[in-house]
C-alpha cells in the first residue's frame, strides 16, 4: 500500500548534522498512525476549511490525510518534513490533549518559538516556518509553555499537507528534483 513515505524520509540533516545514519533515526516515539481518505460529510467540511485557510489557490491537498495518535509519553523529535513528500504547507489539527510545539531555526538555533496547541486548534506551517525551522512536539517532562506546565495526555493530530511541487493531483508523477 502506498503511504507514509515521509516517515522514512523526514529530513533530519539540519537538525542533527549531516550523515546518512542520523537520517535513519526515528523522529516520532510512542505513536501509531494511519492515512485516511474516507471521511464523514462533517469531517470533510472541516478538512475543506483547513485547506482553504492553509493552502494557496494553486495548492492541492495531499490525499489521503495523515492521522497521528501519540500516547501520553509519546513525542516528536525536531525535523523538517521532506520536500519529496510534502509541499509548501503543513496544517495540523490537534485533538484531545494540549501539547507544545517548538520551532527552531535550522541555521540559527537561538531563533525559536513555541506554540501551545490546544485541543481543537489549527497550526499552519508555511514559508519560512515550513522550510527554515524544524518542528517538534515536546515530551511530557519538557512540556512547558513559558512557565506554564502543559501535562501531556493522548494526542491525536490530523495533518493536511499540500502536494509536493511538481506532482499533479492525479498522484505521484515524476518526483521533484532533490534539493
Ligand atoms: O502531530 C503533529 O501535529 C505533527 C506531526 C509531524 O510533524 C509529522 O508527522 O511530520
Ligand atoms: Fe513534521
Amino acid at each position: 500500500r502506498r503511504g507514509l513515505h515521509w516517515r522514512q524520509d523526514l529530513e533530519l540533516r539540519n537538525v542533527w548534522g549531516a550523515g546518512p545514519r542520523l537520517e535513519a533515526q526515528q523522529a516520532i516515539h510512542g505513536f501509531r498512525e494511519t492515512e485516511k481518505s474516507r471521511w464523514s460529510e462533517a469531517s470533510r467540511a472541516i478538512l475543506q476549511r483547513v485547506q482553504a485557510a492553509a493552502f494557496g489557490p494553486g495548492q492541492t491537498l495531499l490525499s489521503p490525510v495523515h492521522v497521528l495518535d501519540l500516547e501520553p509519553r509519546g513525542y516528536i523529535k525536531p525535523h523538517v518534513d521532506s520536500v519529496k513528500f510534502c509541499g509548501a504547507a503543513i496544517a495540523g489539527l490537534s485533538l484531545l490533549s494540549p501539547s507544545v510545539m517548538r520551532l527552531v531555526h535550522t541555521q540559527e538555533p537561538g531563533e525559536w518559538l513555541e506554540l501551545l496547541l490546544e485541543p481543537g486548534s489549527l497550526y499552519i506551517l508555511r514559508g519560512s516556518a515550513r522550510y527554515d525551522f524544524s518542528h517538534e512536539i515536546l515530551r511530557d517532562e519538557e512540556s512547558f509553555f513559558g512557565e506554564r506546565r502543559v501535562p501531556r495526555g493522548r494526542r491525536i493530530s490530523v495533518i493536511c499537507r499540500s502536494l509536493p511541487e511538481g506532482m499533479g493531483p492525479g498522484g505521484p508523477g515524476q518526483p521533484p528534483p532533490a534539493c
